[in-house]
């Protein structure tokens, strides 16, 4: 099985996406209804049934009409989904940044993974009934586009991101997509998996770009999803002693379950940053190498700096508030490096061999599963910290 990705041609336009994920075309649509929770519709496996959050702070399931696939593209049946923080954060708040707003009916979902049922003229290496896991952020991959160009295509100012506004989600029954943005999975990686490599997507993005070696001393700030796949993939990369901090211990405890050997640390939130970071220290046995930042916040990022080697490194992949305060004397005098992660650029095909060949296991980190007509259901469980869920998995 050939797990690359297959060599990117330039995606169709951006206009091609509008006609189903535009959320104005899609309201405009004849077929598009908000489902109720006894809408024939939802006993119906072919009707395009997805999940979606408007500007009135509301979710629910809607029907869409169903694509077809253009050339180039396959139809998946999106088999597993998982909540992020992000589509939560959409849902609750309906902006991140000043440009992603929510407007109209935006459908969710970004990190999924499902079964090829059609394919588009001109698709040469795919087939229906290929096992795929989708990378959501399909790039312009045009000639003037300078990250395009030179691989940093997470920075694509065309980039169709499905499920930031103005673009539907994925978690969505059928979704139409690039072939050259799907990433087969082997079958012993289930969908589950599949849709959980998105995340780790991004913590493996981060520990590239840290540059973090064998033996590296690390601590993880925030034992959230996105700590935790950090945690794992550093685990497996070879990062020894590594730190997890969280300010609830319920998050330090699944962090170690999931790696025993790693140090906790519980964060008191009248700690100073410098007594934090001592702690942190005292935990490892020494100075920090890399801080892996996954909260976004500035008292936690002003822990890490101060819990670091001379020499060392924050890198931030938490986002937080637009303004923040750091200690330039302290990093200046000390030589420190910050760092910062935007999404992903060429990170599946890695983490799909991690994940087959066995280094990482993220099973663990599904902890609620829902049908997708219970999809209102799982974003109430996920938005809610007494449920204490990890990773809450739609699945159809
Ligand atoms: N850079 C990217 O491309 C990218 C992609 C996805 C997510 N993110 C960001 O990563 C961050 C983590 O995502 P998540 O889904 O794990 O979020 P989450 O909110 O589930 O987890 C964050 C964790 O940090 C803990 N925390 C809060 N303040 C803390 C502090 N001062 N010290 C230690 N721990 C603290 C919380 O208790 C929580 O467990 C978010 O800011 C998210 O927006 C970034
Ligand atoms: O995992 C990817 C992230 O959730 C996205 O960048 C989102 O936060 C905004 O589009
Ligand atoms: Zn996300
Ligand atoms: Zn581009």
């Amino acid at each position: 099985m050939v797990l690359e990705a297959t060599a990117v041609q330039a995606p169709p336009l951006k206009s091609r996406y509008e006609e189903y994920y535009n959320p104005q075309l899609v309201l405009d649509h004849p077929e598009f209804r908000i489902l109720d929770s006894d809408a024939p519709e939802l006993k119906d496996k072919n009707a395009n049934v997805a999940c979606a959050y408007n500007e009135k702070h509301e979710v629910h399931l809607i029907h869409k009409p169903k694509p077809k696939a253009g050339p180039g593209e396959a139809i998946v049946h999106v088999r597993s989904t998982g909540i992020c923080g992000s589509d939560v954060h959409f849902w609750k708040h309906g902006q991140i940044g000043p440009t992603m707003i929510v407007k109209d009916e935006t459908g969710s979902g970004h990190e999924s993974a499902g079964e090829i049922i059609e394919i588009g003229e001109d698709v040469k290496n795919f087939k229906v009934g290929d096992r795929v896991a989708i990378e959501a952020g399909v790039p312009c991959g045009q000639a003037d586009c300078d990250p395009c160009r030179t691989g940093r295509y997470n920075a694509c100012q065309r980039v169709v991101f499905f499920s930031t506004p103005p673009y539907h989600g994925t978690l969505t029954r059928f979704h139409a997509h690039p072939v050259a943005w799907l990433h087969k999975i082997p079958d012993h990686v289930s969908f589950e998996e599949g849709s959980v490599l998105e995340p780790l997507a991004v913590a493996l993005a981060g520990l590239e770009r840290a540059g973090t070696k064998l033996g590296d001393p690390v601590v993880i700030c925030g034992a959230g999803p996105i700590g935790l796949v950090t945690l794992l993939a550093a685990h497996a990369s070879g990062c020894t002693p590594i730190v997890i901090t969280d300010l609830v211990a319920s998050r330090l405890e699944f962090a170690k379950k999931l790696v025993p050997t790693v140090k906790t640390v519980q964060i008191q939130r009248e700690w100073k940053a410098e007594e934090t970071a001592e702690k942190i220290k005292a935990a490892a046995g020494t100075g920090i190498r890399v801080a892996l930042e996954c909260t976004g916040f500035e008292s936690s990022i002003r822990t890490a700096i101060y819990s670091l080697l001379f020499g060392g490194k924050v890198f931030v992949i938490g986002v937080g508030p637009t303004e923040q305060s750091y200690p330039f004397g302290y990093c200046s005098a000390n030589e420190i490096d910050l760092q910062f992660q935007y999404r992903y650029a060429n990170q599946y095909p890695k983490a799909i061999r991690l994940v087959a060949g066995g280094l990482i296991d993220l099973k663990p980190l599904v902890t609620h599963r829902f049908p997708l007509e219970k999809a209102v259901e799982a974003f109430h469980v996920a938005s809610d910290p007494t449920q204490g869920a990890i990773k809450v998995q739609i699945q159809d």
